[in-house]
């Protein structure tokens, strides 16, 4: 152990403050505090305040979210997090009454049937009532359970299972919006196994999708999946601000200097230059997107560097409205729209944001967020800002019959914000922590990796943080799977996504 001798605390660095960031921090703190070591952490960020591509914006009366503006409570990282800072009583869910959700055919916004899960319908009769699909559509799709299972095991596109699976009509006419939307991605190109491995150990295992829901459905209610997502009062920013506040407490931030170099020194510790000051630490962790920890890594590994750099991103942008309830034709009775790149429209979904969680708008009036760009529509992007904002009230009026001007409209753009699990997006994991295992003290954090949402970044922290201290340390919490506070999060398994274990998990919460 020549970088970390017993008697100085360890010195490690966070480069990056949004959630995975956080989380190893927090992570850190905990493991050393249960060992009883001192610890002397510096998170660097080199925007002004904490969050990524997350945070909550107030604009007058409005409470709106700028990013994501809720995570998922059927992956454990999230509400962990939360129950370790006390927030676990402050949850707030979807609220019930907007849970339905619309996808657009022939230019109108229609109900999605209830029970369909992303893929596949789970209930046949409202399945079979909905306009979404034509007699031949639906038909082929229940012909699901007699498609012979695939006997190649080599990865396949999200596009060619659902199409190979259920037709081409139900992919183009809900699927690809409602997958796609999760990724603003190109369902030819993502990979199923990277994405939703359940999907594909159901064909194996079950032979038919259709027939594994079934079998499932009694431990899932059928609703609006919507009832999943939670947010908190103060919007994802309280979460984030409760989070800071935990690190802050004992430990140092450095805000708005970007680290501009990494560097290994002899002994193995790492030096981390930001704002002309180099700081040298025991472990480190780049808890960036792959394309940043990519430039930072290029002098230290630079194979490790190219297959970060080999992560694609795609690019979007969310214009933020605020609307009189009385200016907008359609009731708005549900939490959002998705768009299938069929309709050829300029947006690609609208969440209906003040309906999703409510007391957000003041009386009378209602949030849009309206998605645009991703990786079918990336063209889009090229416009200026006052370009989106007058395509989007063009649309919304067009497809929700929005009038008027809004009290207020702006917009935020992500430039290489989501990654793309392509296929591929495994092995390259697989290679990329392979390398970084033989880094002593080299952690990665962040989306780019085992999954996208808020959960799994978290999730990606806390392990990042495990395997610093491992590396430093020499020991960790052992094999108790990775925690935040005594409350055990399964480590996710390496390969495949345990259907069991997720069920239960889901089944489990109550919120
Ligand atoms: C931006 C966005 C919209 C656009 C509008 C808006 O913001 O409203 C949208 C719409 C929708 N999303 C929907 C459903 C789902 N979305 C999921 C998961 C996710 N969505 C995401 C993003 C979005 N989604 C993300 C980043 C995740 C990953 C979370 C994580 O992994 O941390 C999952 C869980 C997947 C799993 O099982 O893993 C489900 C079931 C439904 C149908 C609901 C119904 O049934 O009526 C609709 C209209």
């Amino acid at each position: 152990m020549p970088s970390s001798p017993a008697d100085h605390p360890f010195r490690v660095a966070i480069v990056g403050a949004g959630f995975s960031g956080l989380s190893a921090a927090i992570r850190m703190i905990d493991l050393a505090a249960e060992a009883g070591r001192g610890l002397n952490l510096q998170v660097f960020e080199g925007f002004t305040a904490v969050g990524g591509l997350v945070a909550t914006q107030r604009l007058g009366e409005y409470l709106v979210e700028r990013g994501a503006d809720s995570f998922i409570t059927n992956k454990p990282g999230g509400v962990a997090m939360c129950r370790r800072l006390g927030l676990q009583d402050r949850l707030v869910s979807t609220d019930p009454r907007f849970r339905q959700s619309f996808i657009l055919r022939h230019g109108r916004p229609t109900p999605t049937p209830a029970g369909f899960q992303l893929i596949a319908p789970t209930r046949i009769g409202p399945f079979l009532k909905s306009p979404l699909l034509s007699w031949r559509g639906k038909k082929r799709v229940l012909a699901e359970t007699s498609i012979p299972q695939r006997m190649d095991d080599g990865e396949e596109s999200v596009a060619s299972f659902v199409r190979r699976r259920f037709g081409d009509e139900s992919f183009e006419r809900i699927v690809q919006p409602l997958v796609g939307g999760i990724y603003t991605g190109d369902l030819e190109r993502l990979s199923l196994r990277a994405t939703f491995p359940r999907f594909e150990q159901m064909e194996q295992q079950c032979g038919s999708v259709l027939k594994a829901l079934r079998r499932q459905r009694t431990a899932d209610t059928s609703g609006a999946r919507y009832g999943l997502f939670v947010s908190l009062p103060g919007g994802m920013t309280e979460l984030l601000e409760a989070m800071r506040g935990e690190v802050a407490r004992s430990q140092k931030f450095v805000f708005g200097d970007r680290v501009e170099r990494l560097r290994r020194g002899e002994a193995g510790q790492w030096e981390v230059t930001a704002g002309r000051q180099t700081h040298v630490f025991d472990a480190v962790v780049l808890a960036l997107p792959a394309h940043g920890s990519a430039k930072l890594l290029d002098a230290v590994d630079a194979t490790l560097a190219g297959h970060l750099n080999a992560i694609e991103y795609s690019s979007s942008a969310i214009v933020l409205s605020g609307h009189r309830l009385a200016d907008v034709r359609h009731p708005l009775d549900g939490a959002g729209l998705v768009i299938p790149h069929v309709e050829q429209r300029r947006i690609l979904a609208v969440s209906f944001a003040s309906r999703k969680f409510s007391g957000r708008a003041p009386e009378g009036r209602v949030i849009l967020r309206t998605f645009l760009g991703g990786a079918l529509q990336s063209d889009a992007l090229a416009a200026d800002d006052d370009a989106l904002k007058r395509v989007v009230l063009e649309e919304l009026r067009s497809i929700l019959g929005v009038e008027g001007r809004p009290d207020f409209c702006e917009v935020a753009r992500y430039p290489s914000g989501i990654p793309q699990f392509v296929i591929g997006h495994r092995a390259r994991v697989e290679r990329i922590e392979a390398k970084t295992g033989e880094l002593r003290g080299l952690s990665l954090a962040g989306n780019a990796y085992h999954g996208v949402g808020i959960p799994d970044a978290i999730q990606s922290g806390l392990s990042a943080a495990e395997k610093a201290w491992a590396d430093v340390a020499g020991r960790v919490a052992g094999d108790r799977g990775s925690s935040v506070g005594g409350d055990t999060i399964a480590t996710p398994p390496a390969r495949g996504d345990d259907l069991a274990e997720r069920t239960q998990q889901s089944a489990g919460l109550t919120l």
